[in-house]
């Protein structure tokens, strides 16, 4: 083992990063609510200014993945699609399988600018995104300049008291509900006409699975398959309809397309949020699909059925990949950007600082028994989070 990725295993190491997170976390939960007065007097700059701030935040966990872990995920699309990634608004529908899926999501839309840093900053430093087919190694061509963007999501309510994250969520108003339809619909609907005058374009990620899949969640949803008459999924649960007719409905005009995603890990990979604080390198694969909103139908019915059928699509995707260890169409290989990682380091160093004070205060106090003590504090919650994570 390197010295580098014995470093990734030390729980020292790994309380920095957890403490970098939670206080700049709580920073920007600070200088969010400075924006409140803002709202009234200008929105649009107010949402604008919440954007980056979330930036801030989000790209952490990003930087977290892909420099610290070195998880790529790896992206399959039609060369056709990939021009209108990073350009159009669009409903995501993606599988919720894995702990660390919305880590893979974030990722996704950091390499498409769709996390909120603004583009003209990458093009400064020449950032162009590239793309290359790699099945024949043949390039494609560049990718024109992304437009500023923000990733949005359809999430349980009880995120949203989730600290740090949760409060971030409430500012960039993502869409909160309880899962009870007669409680939720007047809020729903509403947070989604928000976003109808949204300043910047977004992506709105639904799963509309409406819960992480197990296999008893798996066995009771293909229970109300077989009763419905529908055809039984092996991969996923038996999708909600309700919330994703709604979407589509109330975003009609304002999105483009429904982007269907289908992610999962090479060799049968079972990923965790430890793991990927741990510095353990995970191979997510996500497949991307672009459908214009056109097609999706307007009647409720209908496009009940046409989710269904999309995710009987997804399965049969999943059930290839389960033998082949692909998706279909081509890998893309947008350029990993530098803002993610500078951010990160930025946001360390800053926080860095008063700690380094405080050992040297510590340091400098010189009462033996208190640096005796935090040596012994430090060791024993080492040996134990080791013991933990083995
Ligand atoms: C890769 C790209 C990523 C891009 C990333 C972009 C942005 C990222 C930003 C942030 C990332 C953070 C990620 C956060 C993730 C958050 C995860 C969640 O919180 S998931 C939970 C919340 N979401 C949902 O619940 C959505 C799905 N649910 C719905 O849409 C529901 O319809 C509803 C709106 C919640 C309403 O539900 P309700 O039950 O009240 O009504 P329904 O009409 O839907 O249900 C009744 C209907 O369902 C049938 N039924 C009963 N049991 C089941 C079952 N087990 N499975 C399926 N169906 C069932 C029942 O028979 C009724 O049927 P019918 O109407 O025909 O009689
Ligand atoms: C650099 C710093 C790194 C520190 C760690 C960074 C990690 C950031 C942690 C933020 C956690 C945010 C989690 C949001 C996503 C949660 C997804 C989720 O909650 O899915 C469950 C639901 O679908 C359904 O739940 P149930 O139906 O079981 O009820």
């Amino acid at each position: 083992m390197g010295l580098v990725q014995w470093l990734k295993g030390q729980f020292l190491c790994q309380l920095i990063i957890c403490y970098g997170f939670l206080v700049s976390g709580l920073l920007v939960n600070l200088l969010q609510i400075c924006t409140l007065p803002l709202w009234p007097i200008n929105k649009q700059l107010a949402r604008r200014i919440n954007c980056k701030l979330g930036y801030s935040l989000t790209s952490q966990s990003v930087a977290l993945l892909e420099w610290w872990s070195g998880t790529e995920v790896t992206f399959y699309t039609d060369p056709a699609d990939y021009q209108f990634y990073g350009k159009e608004n669009a409903i995501i529908v993606l599988n919720h399988n894995f702990e660390i899926d919305f880590l893979c999501g974030w990722a996704f839309c950091d390499r498409f600018g769709v996390l909120g840093i603004h583009h003209i900053l990458s093009r400064c430093l020449l950032l162009k995104t590239h793309w290359r087919r790699t099945s024949n190694g043949r390039d494609l061509g560049n990718c024109p300049p992304i437009p500023l963007k923000a990733s949005k999501c359809l999430a349980k309510k009880e995120l949203s008291y989730l600290p740090v994250i949760g409060w971030m969520w409430y500012f960039l108003e993502m869409v909160f509900i309880k899962r009870k339809w007669e409680e939720d619909k007047r809020s729903f609907v509403q947070s989604l006409q928000n976003l109808r005058d949204y300043p910047e374009n977004f992506w709105f990620l639904l799963h509309c699975e409406g819960t992480r899949f197990t296999e008893e969640k798996h066995q009771i949803s293909m229970e109300v398959a077989e009763k419905k008459g529908l055809p039984k999924l092996k991969h996923h649960l038996l999708p909600r309809t309700k919330g994703f007719w709604v979407a589509v409905q109330n975003l009609r005009g304002t999105v483009a397309a429904v982007y269907c995603c289908t992610l999962n890990f090479r060799n049968n990979e079972t990923p965790t949020l430890l793991g990927v604080i741990n510095g353990k390198k995970y191979h997510p694969d996500l497949y991307i699909r672009r459908i214009p909103l056109e097609s999706v139908p307007e009647d409720e019915a209908e496009c009940s059925s046409w989710l269904h059928k999309l995710y009987q699509e997804k399965d049969q995707f999943q059930e290839d990949y389960s033998h082949t260890g692909y998706f279909p169409g081509p890998i893309v290989t947008p350029l990993r950007g530098p803002w993610a990682l500078i951010n990160w380091i930025g946001w360390t160093c800053l926080l860095l600082y008063p700690l380094y004070l405080l050992l040297v205060q510590l340091v400098l106090s010189g009462s033996i028994l208190t640096i005796l003590a935090t040596v012994a504090f430090c060791s024993a919650a080492t040996e134990r989070y080791g013991s933990v994570c083995r």
